[in-house]
């Protein structure tokens, strides 16, 4: 007769991974191998498992920074889109490259001599083939766009480290203002902890250079004072989204009191145009309206239709280029600043809001379609009744002067869309 010990030995062997089956018989015997082959397996499985998990991540250190770290090739590459050809041209990191505003500001500096190097993790919060079309736009013009994170430090500080670059333009963002109930935490991960990752590889570069970056309209959340000043209240957002615009506003001044970065924050209103953001209304409504698809049109409280200073791509990429030209630089080496650094914060609107339903009457005339339109109560989930910008001081300072209205803007992206999606007007999809 075997002890309980015996028996529970014979069941559960004391070396893992070991099983002993030479005592085994009878019942026992076909559990053992049962057990024995399940063992077998397990193990099996867990070698493939660990070897499958090491590939991965081998595969994605490779196919991240860690595969440029140790490319000469993809170092030329970056001082050569890094290097301007005009003479007192400027060397910009734009991250976003591949993003609607990122592109445009690529290709509109590279245009006049720039050197550009562009930044993009092409995450999928909408179509990435969009933007993986603006990258091939941006290869034509020779802007090479580096696939990475803002989190990734040490891509961040290599980049640096090959480039002196004078400007970087932030323009990587989590965007959109309802998603954030959705997914709170890609806003966290984009707008606060990948800013704090650039402003720390800015901070530590020598040259340090000028930062310029996308703040935004939604910063000014529940004011109801209108037009919007950059002098009035910004603490009461209304989305996740502005928290972390506002946020970021903070942030950047922090490093430019600590470390000497010359900081721009501009504050973008609804930004619209050709190859544009597809989570946007005028984009959605437009790829609704061609398929004879429902657009639903929020109202505010008492039926109020809801507005925005919808500004047109080509004003902003204005904006930008000139807060680049009049940044002045940063004063800072070796985690020390030398003196004050400029700490600016601009709106970039277009100083006339106009309503939900004109901008879809717009839509409708330039695509000459009827939209189904639903009208339903704001839910609440973000969104302000209005936006109206006050741009005396961009106008005074940066020489800003938006000269698109929406109708003229609008015209301009549908012909876009339906060269580029293949469509033709007044006629539906079947998208
Ligand atoms: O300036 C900004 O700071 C922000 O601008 C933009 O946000 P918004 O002004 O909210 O633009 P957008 O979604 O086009 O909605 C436009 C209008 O259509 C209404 N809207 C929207 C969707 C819908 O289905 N129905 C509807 O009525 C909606 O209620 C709103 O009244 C950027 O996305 C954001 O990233 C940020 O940069």
């Amino acid at each position: 007769m075997r002890s309980v010990k015996e028996q529970e030995e014979e069941l559960f062997p004391s070396t893992p991974g070991k099983v002993k089956i030479e005592r085994a018989h009878g019942i026992n015997r076909q559990f053992h191998r049962c057990f024995a082959s399940t063992s077998t397996m397990f193990l099996w499985a867990l070698f493939l498992i660990t070897l499958t998990a090491s590939y991965l991540s081998f595969q994605s250190f490779v196919s991240t920074s860690s595969r440029f770290l140790s490319s000469s090739a993809w170092d030329r590459q970056i001082r050569e889109s890094a290097a301007p050809v005009r003479s007192q041209g400027l060397s910009v990191l734009v991250t976003g490259a591949a993003g609607f505003v990122g592109s445009h500001c690529s290709l509109a500096l590279r245009k006049r001599g720039d050197g550009v190097v562009g930044l993009d993790n092409f995450n999928s919060y909408y179509d990435p083939s969009l933007k993986r079309a603006r990258q091939a736009l941006l290869s034509r013009s020779s802007i090479f766009v580096v696939d990475g994170d803002l989190n990734d430090r040490r891509l961040l500080s290599k980049l640096f480290s090959l480039a002196p670059f004078s400007h970087v333009l932030h323009l990587a963002a989590q965007a959109g203002v309802r998603y954030a109930v959705e997914n709170p935490s890609s806003y966290v991960h984009s707008n606060i902890a990948g800013l704090v990752a650039l402003l720390e590889a800015a901070r530590s570069a020598d040259p340090q250079p000028a930062v310029i970056w996308a703040s935004s309209s939604s910063v000014y959340g529940l004011n109801d004072k209108s037009p919007f000043s950059e002098s009035d209240r910004t603490d009461r957002p209304a989305s996740l989204y502005a928290a972390t615009k506002k946020a970021g506003e903070a942030i950047t001044h922090t490093y430019n009191h600590i470390y000497g970065l010359s900081i721009t924050g501009l504050r973008f209103f609804t930004v619209y145009g050709p190859m544009g953001r597809p989570d946007m209304a005028y984009f959605s409504f437009t790829k609704a309206i061609l398929a004879g698809k429902p657009i639903t049109i929020y109202r505010g409280k008492n039926r109020a239709d809801l507005a925005r200073d919808f500004t047109y791509i080509d004003d902003i990429v204005r904006g930008c280029i000139a807060s680049l030209d009049t940044a002045g630089e940063s004063t800072g080496t070796g985690g020390k600043k030398s003196g004050p650094a400029p700490y600016r914060i601009f709106n970039l609107g277009n100083t006339s809001p106009v309503t939900v339903p004109t901008l879809v009457s717009i839509l409708e005339k330039h695509l000459r379609l009827k939209a189904k339109k639903k009208l339903v109560e704001m839910p609440g989930n973000g969104d302000v009744p209005f936006t109206h910008a006050n741009i005396s001081l961009a106008m005074a300072e940066l020489g800003y002067k938006p000269t698109t209205n929406l109708e003229t803007g609008l015209k301009k992206f549908v012909k876009w869309y339906l060269s580029y999606y293949g469509h033709s007007r007044g006629r539906k999809t079947n998208l």
